[in-house]
């Protein structure tokens, strides 16, 4: 039997309870689950089933309440606040429904800004990179346009480019393909896959039901909790 790779993401009875006005609210209670490199999940459940806030304790954009979450062999809720958005600029790409590229800079801008923020590349790399992300991901002719100046299906290919512009080992996706039509969000899934096969973990929050032709893995949240898991 081969052995199975080590997960790049490790969530151990993680819960998250918010504390309101109205009293203490359980968003995500007993979740434990791994993603092993080159794993593409998909998480789905209803509105307030607590899919946001998985994504948030996966990104360290939120600390559980109890349990842990160790991404690459870090524990993420033990980085210190000052160490933490380094660590998420090498270790996360995130993408998101509304693809969130800056206005008034250009696509290879834009795509440029992750390695700018960590310096991961020395200055006179990060162009000719950006241009070779953009080619992967189909519009390296629109490197020089403005993101208005885009489709939205290519507005998220440029936000794709730019998540993995550090090449991190986690790609985190929240809604991605939301305000797509329906052809436009296949060619993103596609990409994905792809990017999958070459050993990035994904993990992607979507209200579409059956992503079976795509993800690896489905996970269904109900009320905070795992309500089943499924392997197509
Ligand atoms: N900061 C907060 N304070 C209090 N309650 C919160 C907070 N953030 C989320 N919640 C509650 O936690 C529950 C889970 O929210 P979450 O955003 O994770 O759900 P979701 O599955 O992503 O929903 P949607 O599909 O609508 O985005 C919801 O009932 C929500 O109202």
């Amino acid at each position: 039997m081969p052995t199975p790779p080590t997960p790049v993401i490790t969530v151990h009875d993680a819960a998250k309870t918010y504390t309101t006005p109205a009293g203490d609210f359980p968003a995500l209670r007993d979740v434990s689950l791994t993603v092993a490199p080159g794993e593409f999940v998909t998480v789905t459940g209803r509105s307030g089933s607590g899919k946001s806030t998985l994504l948030n304790l996966l990104a360290g954009i939120d600390r559980p309440t109890s349990g842990s979450v160790v991404i690459a062999g870090t524990d993420v809720h033990t980085l210190p606040e000052s160490r933490l958005s380094s660590w998420r600029g090498r270790t996360i790409g995130m993408v998101f429904q509304f693809f969130q590229l800056l206005p008034t800079l250009t696509i290879a801008e834009n795509v440029m800004l992750p390695m700018d923020f960590c310096a991961t590349r020395p200055p006179r790399e990060r162009h000719p990179h950006a241009l070779h992300l953009l080619d992967t991901v189909g519009i390296a002719d629109h490197a020089d346009k403005l993101p208005a100046a885009l489709s939205g299906g290519q507005q998220q290919r440029a936000a794709i480019a730019r998540a993995l512009a550090n090449n991190p080992p986690v790609l985190l996706a929240d809604e991605p393909t939301g305000n797509l039509d329906s052809a436009t969000a296949d060619m993103i899934l596609e990409l994905f896959t792809a990017q999958a096969d070459t050993g990035t973990a994904i993990v992607m929050v979507t209200h579409e039901r059956d992503l079976s032709t795509w993800a690896h893995r489905q996970i269904h949240l109900a009320d905070g909790r795992i309500a089943h898991q499924d392997t197509p």
